[in-house]
């Protein structure tokens, strides 16, 4: 049987395509992948390509052995307990942005949008004021701009979104990195093979053992 790894499609397959390659797992599926979502050219490594969130969704079923998912997404969903690895790619961090007129100290009851409203209530209620959170689903810039909302916490990583919508940065929160994630059951029974990838993953450039 395959060890099954969930990987978040995208910008995280991207940057951790060539990883895999460098930890001898046969990628070449994926590299042309058409609209396949399951990949099995590799004989010890079977992997799917799902959104971030639902990573977690296969993991904690038991599903799928391991994932490879945002910490953003960990953090979100309050999962990070499975975090084996950081891979040293991803990196990017929350900020708190908006408009040049915005005022952190306003008296009024502030309106946050976000994609990650559990990361921006966890934040607010950390220096003791209390927000409303909006959710949205993407283009988190255009809230403020919009009057939607106040503020946005979002994830940035050049600043070029940010910028070419004349948003500021307010507040730094959290670092943001890919994470390799396991299924604590999987961890007993895969241990061998699970070290080994944890151990060439470590040996590609830039990587880090937590
Ligand atoms: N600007 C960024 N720089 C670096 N990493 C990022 C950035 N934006 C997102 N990420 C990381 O990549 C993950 C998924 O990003 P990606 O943009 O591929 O998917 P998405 O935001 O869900 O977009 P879509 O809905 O278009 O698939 C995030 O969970 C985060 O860990
Ligand atoms: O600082 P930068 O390098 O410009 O990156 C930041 C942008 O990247 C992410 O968006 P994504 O591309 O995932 O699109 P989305 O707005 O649909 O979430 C994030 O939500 C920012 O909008």
């Amino acid at each position: 049987m395959p060890i099954k790894i969930a990987l978040t499609k995208g910008r995280v397959e991207q940057q951790v395509v060539p990883l895999l390659e460098a930890s001898g797992i046969d990628c070449s599926g994926i590299r042309s992948k058409g609209r396949r979502l399951i990949f099995d050219e590799d004989p010890v490594y079977e992997t799917i390509l799902v959104k971030g969130p639902d990573v977690l969704t296969y993991l904690n079923s038991g599903a799928v052995q391991l994932g490879i998912v945002g910490s953003d997404i960990l953090d979100e969903q309050r999962n990070p307990q499975y975090a084996m690895l950081d891979l040293g790619v991803g990196r990017c961090r929350f900020v708190l942005a908006s408009t040049s007129d915005f005022d952190p100290q306003q008296v009024s009851r502030k309106i946050i949008a976000t994609k990650y409203p559990n990361i921006t209530k966890r934040y607010f209620q950390s220096i003791g004021e209390d927000v409303e959170i909006i959710k949205i689903e993407g283009s988190v810039e255009l809230a403020p701009l919009i009057g939607l909302a106040d503020a946005i916490v979002d994830i940035t990583e050049t600043g070029t979104t940010l910028k070419e919508n004349n948003l500021h940065v307010y507040a730094e929160l959290q670092p943001v990195s890919t994470k390799l994630v396991v299924n604590r059951l999987a961890l007993k029974q895969y241990q061998p093979q699970i070290r080994s990838l944890i151990d060439a993953l470590q040996q590609t450039q830039g990587v880090n053992a937590q």
